[in-house]
């Protein structure tokens, strides 16, 4: 019978590989429920390695400057949209919902300062390209087809408890298959709750909290539109947006729309990207035809 020597290197490389084939299910066999080894992930990492585009978002087909930057919409993600007051907030974030809605993306609008048959027109309108006022023929044409999108509005306006909100999202989530919720905005959401000033920004961190949680335990992508500080300035930077630094650290994207600037344009302004941290501006100039921004 053939006997090998325990000195042997072939030996030594049994007794290593046996070792680590021990230590990896020792590492395995005593993970906590949510605690994960690299082998978990592994498959998921090749996919990010092998296939960055899969693991981008969806593609905006009206602003492709836009996802050079932000690489597209992806779920999981809170994004912070701040700018200065009338600068465009709601029609760009109208605009670009129904870009990624059009491509398939069921979408939840939260329209906490207007009303939903003034954010509908305006979408209608945007669907359309065009200012349906002058082309009435056509309305039911643009309504028939809009009505066709995934499309879902809270019926909620100014001050609304945040779980009262979250339960709403929950259940669009669960029944509709919503991946993107707009909440336009946090400051109409959360007035006339909180006693002193210090309480409301206490009631603000709570719901970015709980927004972000959301945002990553459901897999769905929030926008909220958040205001500036008061007099934020001509250009405004990250800390123009209202409340604690807990905001903007919690977003994994803060988007400001700025004033003119570039060149005479306005711009949208990527500040903050935790994707892959690319940031950059995009000019753009507004429609009052389509109340597109191209
Ligand atoms: N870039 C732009 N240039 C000029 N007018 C615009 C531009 N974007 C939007 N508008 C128009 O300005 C008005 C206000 O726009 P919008 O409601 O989108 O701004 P907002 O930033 O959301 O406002 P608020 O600060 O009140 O929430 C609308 O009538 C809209 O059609």
């Amino acid at each position: 019978m053939a006997c090998i020597p325990e000195n042997t290197e072939d030996h030594k490389d049994t007794i290593a590989s046996s070792t680590a084939t021990t230590a990896t299910r020792h590492r395995h066999q005593h993970l906590h429920g949510n605690v994960l080894g690299f082998g978990d992930l592994r498959q998921q990492v090749y996919k990010e390695i092998l296939d960055p585009e899969e693991s981008r978002g969806i593609l905006s087909t009206d602003l492709p400057a836009l996802n050079r930057i932000l690489k597209g919409h992806r779920p999981g993600e809170l994004t912070i949209v701040t700018g200065p007051t009338g600068g465009g907030k709601t029609t760009v974030m109208s605009q670009l919902s129904l870009d990624y809605c059009k491509s398939g993306v069921p979408t939840l609008w939260g329209s906490f300062e207007i009303l939903n048959q003034r954010l509908a027109k305006k979408m209608l309108y945007q669907f359309a390209s065009k200012d349906l006022s002058q082309y009435p023929m056509e309305l039911d044409k643009w309504a028939d087809e809009f009505d066709k999108l995934p499309l879902y509005f809270l019926k909620f306006f100014s001050s609304t408890a945040i779980n009262t909100v979250l339960d709403a999202c929950q259940h669009a989530v669960d029944q509709h298959g919503v991946q993107h919720i707009i909440l336009d905005n946090l400051q109409f959401m959360l007035s006339q709750q909180g006693k002193s000033s210090l309480d409301r920004w206490e009631l603000q961190d709570r719901a970015i909290h709980e927004l972000r949680n959301f945002a990553t335990t459901q897999n769905v992508h929030i926008s909220l539109v958040v205001h500036p500080r008061k007099d934020p300035g001509e250009q405004m930077d990250i800390n123009s947006v209202f409340g604690s630094a807990k905001v903007t650290q919690e977003a994994d994207n803060v988007i400001i729309l700025q004033k003119e600037g570039l060149g005479g344009f306005p711009y949208i302004d990527v500040k903050k990207n935790r994707y892959d941290g690319t940031i950059g501006v995009i000019p753009y100039i507004f429609d009052r035809e389509s109340l597109k921004v191209n």
